[in-house]
């Protein structure tokens, strides 16, 4: 498991003992949150997105073990490894009881501290992705655009969400804003003040989805090292987002259907029946008529699910929207990266407007993302642009075919782009991705002027 890059929350009330574990986890390329009580620590999470936390368990105030309770109560998935002092091992027992992953007795060597979280992460990898999506829904509300079409999605989403019970399909291209409107609707509706969570039925292999959907008893497969809350369950009151419904595996669709019809459920490896008041919000870039017909999807499950559809469009059918997002994912990678914004002269904005968007507001916000961090401050140049916008240049207005270097250099320029772009503008992870060293990916960047 590669350290390099994991976000760490670091708890403690010794100063000193923060700020020198900081420093060494820091030297192993982790990005590292050192705070001193458990109230920073639930502020940090927004910023952090932590990957692990590492908490004290003996501090004054709230303790270790309060500490990890608050925590689990903002971000459930988050993994948690306890330090405690010497004499302290019962409490650490406790801890893990608890839920704690891991604990470790101070002093301790850092080997054991990096073996610990690796061994900690690896365990915790698949369920990451739950996390990741659970994360990506907090932090992001508000549908920008002010095209006929958005406008007529505000008014759907606006009706729909008065009704807290119907169930929605929602249906369009990938990165059209699907999990956007599903927020919408949960904030515009009665459910506001419970919970929203989403899961993505593709993310995850079929055990642990049900595992993950309806919670599963300590033992019952596996890894299932803890007891583990279901979706279902944190979602009772509020509402429950399946995104990529298509995707969902066969057996899975049936469990589903049960609970749609009965409201009730039961844990894998449990044997209470459970109960609980969610509103589904379901959502799908599959025809999923045609995937009843094809067998691929249960139908009476569709039409369960399908009391509702409300299709999100596709970005290059919404005008001048994409010119408006544009600007404004420019000035908030702006402030998030602390430099200036891009900017966008009229011929870049004619590309922009002639692209079709495959990816739609996703591949617009990755490519203003990677454009902030490359160019910060700076005109956008046409060259600037990966080679398949640029290609949205009206024929016209196309520079004269290019020689095989120039087509060579557009291609390396393209996969570095891309590498960075798929790796969040992150050198180390694009280079590993490449398979070149820092290094080299910097020389290159450098060559290309980027
Ligand atoms: N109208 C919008 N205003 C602001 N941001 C948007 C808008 N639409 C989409 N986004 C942003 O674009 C990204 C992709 O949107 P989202 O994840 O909701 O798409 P999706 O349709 O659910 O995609 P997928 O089908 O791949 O899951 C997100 O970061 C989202 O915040």
């Amino acid at each position: 498991m590669m350290l390099n890059g994991i976000s760490v929350l670091l708890i403690d009330d010794e100063a000193p003992f923060v700020r020198s574990l900081s420093y060494a986890l820091r030297q192993q390329g982790m990005q590292v949150t050192g705070v001193h009580d458990c109230q920073s620590a639930l502020d940090a999470l927004p910023t952090a997105h932590p990957d692990i936390a590492l908490v004290d368990l003996r501090m004054p105030g709230i303790d270790g073990m309060g500490t990890m309770e608050r925590l689990r109560a903002h971000s459930p998935d988050l993994p948690m490894i306890m330090i405690s002092a010497h004499g302290d091992t019962r409490m650490a027992v406790q801890a893990v009881k608890a839920g704690a992953a891991d604990y470790l007795t101070k002093p301790f060597e850092l080997d054991e501290l990096l073996h610990c979280i690796s061994g900690t992460l690896d365990r915790d990898r698949l369920h990451s992705e739950v996390s990741y999506h659970r994360q990506r829904a907090i932090s992001e509300t508000g549908l920008i655009g002010d095209s006929a079409r958005m406008g007529q999605l505000r008014e759907t989403v606006a009706r729909v969400a008065a009704s807290s019970t119907a169930r929605v399909l929602l249906f369009g291209e990938s990165g059209t804003g699907k999990a956007l409107v599903a927020r919408a609707l949960h904030t515009q509706s009665s459910r506001r003040d419970q919970a929203f969570v989403e899961v993505n039925c593709a993310a995850l292999p079929e055990q642990l989805i049900e595992a993950e959907l309806f919670g599963a008893e300590r033992g019952a497969y596996t890894g299932a090292h803890q007891k583990r809350t279901g979706l279902v369950t944190l979602a009772d009151g509020g509402t429950l987002f399946l995104d990529e419904i298509g995707e969902l595996p066969l057996p899975l669709q049936a469990k589903l259907l049960h609970f749609l019809e009965n409201g009730t459920y039961r844990t894998v490896g449990g044997t209470k029946t459970l109960q609980a008041d969610v509103r589904v919000v379901a959502a799908t870039n599959r025809d999923l008529a045609k995937a009843v017909s094809a067998g691929g999807f249960r139908e009476d499950l569709f039409y369960r699910l399908n009391v509702i559809q409300i299709p999100v469009p596709p970005l290059r059918e919404r005008d001048d929207d994409v010119i408006l997002l544009a600007e404004h994912f420019a000035a908030h990678y702006a402030a998030q990266e602390g430099v200036s914004a891009i900017r966008l002269p009229d011929p870049v904005k004619d590309i922009l407007r002639s692209h079709p968007w495959p990816g739609n507001v996703r591949e617009l916000k990755n490519l203003i993302e990677r454009l902030t961090i490359l160019l910060p401050g700076r005109d956008v140049s046409v060259d600037d642009l990966p080679g398949d916008v640029q290609d949205a240049l009206p024929v016209s207005d196309s520079p004269a075919s290019d020689g095989i270097a120039d087509q060579l250099e557009r291609a390396e320029r393209q996969l570095l782009l891309d590498a960075l772009n798929q790796n969040g503008g992150h050198k180390a992870r694009a280079a590993e991705h490449l398979g070149i060293s820092r290094h080299a990916l910097k020389r290159r960047l450098q060559r290309l002027g980027l």
